[in-house]
């Protein structure tokens, strides 16, 4: 697996061997397996895999909401098992769900969580003012919480997650359940939210383009391991080549180009997945045009993080968080808030 180089000094997140095994009704479910991960100070890392994968059940280990059966961690510099109330000091952590149901006025809920932090009267106003202009809530400042729309209520998450000025900001999902444009209207804030304070920010996601966008380093889970660690464009330079599709008139033309040139043939498509496909395009059509084949269409893509998944597992993520979204869209009910930690 391609790891970054670590530099010890300034790690924010080392866990090793970190485990969970849960048992219920004589069920055993391995939900983390021995997870190794180390997050430096200022990085912004996504956790991404599938529904099940063990990326929020990871996340309430490192956050101290549960305790590991095996394997250690220090996070913000305390050890999660020593000093758990140490680690909910210097974390913010944005659970799942939403922030609904409350008829607290936004203000007064920011105001609530500062009182809940220890923060000082002036200090905790001071500091929800500016947390409701940099997260663009000032029109909705003095309105109940449970009026306000979906990416609204995720931003308000957020400046519940960070009123004590944390200097590590767990997200998990936090983009679940919005629309395109509210989740792209979050990613800003939450890229410059880093940008503005240096923040280090690890995130859950089972939205590829959400990992791709945000993140500067990518950690790819799947049934309670991690199986990818690395930047999204090294990820996908290093497991997934580029994919080229070539149109041919009949079948037979595709079944013989892709006898000369590679590929797989379907119908009267081939489909190449190769490394450096783009330079390699113009030389195969002179190719397959030298020995009378006629291409008819072309096309290029860079590989996704989807086609690293599906190099890594054989299956496509994409349709797992299909299965997601139909499941969320069921269930509603289910979404808990849990602002903090603490
Ligand atoms: N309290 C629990 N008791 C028993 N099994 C659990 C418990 N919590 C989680 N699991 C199981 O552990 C596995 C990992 O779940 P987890 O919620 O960590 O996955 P996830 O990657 O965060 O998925 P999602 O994207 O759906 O949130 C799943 O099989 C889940 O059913």
């Amino acid at each position: 697996m391609p790891r970054q180089t670590v530099d010890m000094t300034n790690q924010m997140i080392t866990a090793r061997g970190l485990t969970m095994t849960f048992r219920s009704k004589g069920q055993v479910v391995e939900a983390v397996r021995s997870v190794d991960l180390s997050v430096q100070e200022g990085e912004l890392v996504a956790f991404l895999g599938p529904n099940g994968a063990g990326k929020s059940t990871t996340l309430r280990m490192l956050t101290t909401l549960l305790a590991p059966t095996s394997g250690e961690a220090v996070v913000a510099g305390c050890d999660i098992r020593r000093d758990p109330a140490g680690v909910r000091r210097r974390i913010g952590y944005v659970g799942q769900g939403t922030s609904g149901g409350h008829t607290q006025r936004v203000r007064d809920e920011l105001h609530a969580q500062g009182a809940f932090y220890g923060l000082g009267r002036r200090e905790t106003r001071a500091r929800a003012d500016e947390l409701i202009e940099s997260l663009e809530l000032g029109q909705v400042a003095n309105r109940a919480v449970q009026s306000l729309s979906g990416g609204q209520k995720r931003r308000l998450d957020i400046a519940l997650g960070l009123i004590h000025r944390p200097e590590l900001l767990f997200l998990d999902e936090p983009s679940t359940g919005l629309d395109p444009h509210s989740r792209a209207n979050l990613w800003e804030h939450i890229v410059e939210l880093r940008r503005a304070t240096g923040t280090t920010i690890f995130l859950t996601t089972h939205y590829l383009d959400e990992a791709d966008q945000l993140a500067e380093r990518v950690m790819v889970m799947d049934h309670g391991a991690v199986i990818a660690d690395d930047t999204a464009n090294a990820l996908k330079e290093s497991l997934a080549g580029d994919r080229v599709t070539l149109s041919f008139t009949t079948a037979t033309d595709a079944a013989t180009a892709a006898a000369r040139i590679g590929g797989a043939p379907d119908g009267t498509v081939v489909t190449i997945t190769a490394r450096g496909g783009d330079r390699a395009l113009p030389r195969w059509i002179r190719e397959l045009d030298d020995a009378g084949i006629e291409v008819v269409a072309a096309t290029h893509r860079q590989p996704t993080l989807d086609d690293v998944f599906l190099a890594l597992t054989g299956r496509s993520l994409r349709e797992d968080g299909a299965h997601a979204e139909a499941s969320e869209t069921e269930s509603p009910a289910d979404a808990s808030s849990q602002h903090a930690a603490a």
